[in-house]
C-alpha cells in the first residue's frame, strides 16, 4: 500500500499529516501508525494526524490525532494549528476555520504566517504545593523550577508521568522558568512519545493559565518560549477558570511524499 503524506511542524512539535477524506487510512493500526512516526524507519514525527470530513456542513473538516505511540490521543494544540494551514494548502478553507477534534470544536484563524487556534475554555485548575494539573485538552502537570536549559527533562519528566500521581492514564509534564512580566521558558515531557518534544501547544496553554491561576503574571496575554521556538497564549479569566483561550503561532509545511507500507 501507498501513503502519500505531507509533513508539517509547529515551533518544532512535528506531525504526519494524511488528507483521509476517503477513509481509507487504516486508522486502527497502531502498529503502522507508529512505524510511520519513527524517525529511523519511518517518515519521523512527534504524531499523526487524520484530515477527515464531517456530516455537518457547519464542519469544515474533523481532526483525528494519534499520538507517536500510534494510540489516538487526546487534543494536539500545535496538531491543530498545522492542521488548519493544511486545509488551507488543500484549499478546504480560507483564513477562518471550524473544525471537530476529539475534545470538540475549534475555531481558528489564518493570520500571515502564524495560526490563532481556539482552544476549550478551562474550569478546573488544581493547585497543589509544587506543582499545578489543568487539562487544556489534554492533561498537563506544571512545575516551576529555575534553571529550565539544564534540567534532565527526559529523565524527571518520564518518572512524574509513570508515578502513582497520574496512574494508567498519565500526564503530560511541563517545567515553567519565569523571566519576564508576561514571558516563561517551557520545556515539556509529552506522554505518547516517551521523550522530550521542542514544544507542545496544549502544553504552553496550560503553562499560561497556570501562571495567571497563581498570579505569576497579570497579562491576559503570555509568551512561551520553547526548544522549538515562541508560542503566545491569550485569555480571560472567568470566575476561577478561563475563557477565549487562543494559542497562536507558526505552522510549517516541511515537506511532502509517499510511503510504501
Ligand atoms: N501527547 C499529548 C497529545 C499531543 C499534545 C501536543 N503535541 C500538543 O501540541 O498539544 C497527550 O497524549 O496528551
Amino acid at each position: 500500500m501507498t501513503i502519500n503524506f505531507y509533513k508539517y511542524q509547529g515551533t518544532g512539535n512535528d506531525f504526519v499529516m494524511v488528507d483521509n477524506r476517503n477513509e481509507l487510512f487504516p486508522k486502527n493500526d497502531t502498529n503502522l501508525i507508529n512505524s510511520l512516526c519513527d524517525r529511523k524507519f519511518g517518515i519521523g514525527g512527534d504524531g499523526l494526524i487524520c484530515l477527515e470530513n464531517d456530516a455537518d456542513e457547519n464542519i469544515d473538516f474533523k481532526m483525528v490525532y494519534f499520538n507517536a505511540d500510534g494510540n489516538e490521543s487526546s487534543m494536539c494544540g500545535n496538531g491543530g494549528r498545522c492542521l488548519v494551514a493544511f486545509a488551507k494548502f488543500l484549499n478546504i478553507i480560507q483564513e477562518h476555520a471550524t473544525f471537530l477534534a476529539v475534545d470538540g470544536l475549534h475555531e481558528a484563524k489564518i493570520k500571515k504566517n502564524t495560526v490563532e487556534l481556539k482552544m476549550q475554555n478551562v474550569e478546573n485548575i488544581q493547585v497543589n504545593e509544587n506543582h499545578i494539573f489543568l487539562d487544556s485538552g489534554s492533561p498537563h502537570h506544571v512545575q516551576i523550577t529555575g534553571k529550565i536549559d539544564d534540567l534532565e527533562v527526559k529523565r524527571i519528566g518520564a518518572e512524574i508521568r509513570y508515578s502513582d500521581l497520574y496512574g494508567k492514564t498519565g500526564s503530560n509534564i511541563n517545567f515553567v522558568e519565569k523571566i519576564g512580566e508576561d514571558t516563561f521558558k517551557v520545556r515539556t515531557y509529552e506522554r505518547g512519545v516517551e521523550d522530550e518534544t521542542l514544544s507542545c501547544g496544549t502544553g504552553v496553554t496550560a503553562v499560561a493559565l497556570a501562571m495567571a491561576a497563581i498570579s505569576k503574571t497579570s497579562s491576559n496575554e503570555v509568551q512561551l518560549k520553547t526548544p522549538g521556538g515562541e508560542l503566545r497564549v491569550r485569555f480571560q479569566k472567568d470566575g476561577q477558570g478561563f475563557k477565549n483561550v487562543w494559542l497562536i503561532g507558526p505552522a510549517i509545511q516541511v515537506f511532502k511524499g509517499e510511503i510504501l507500507c
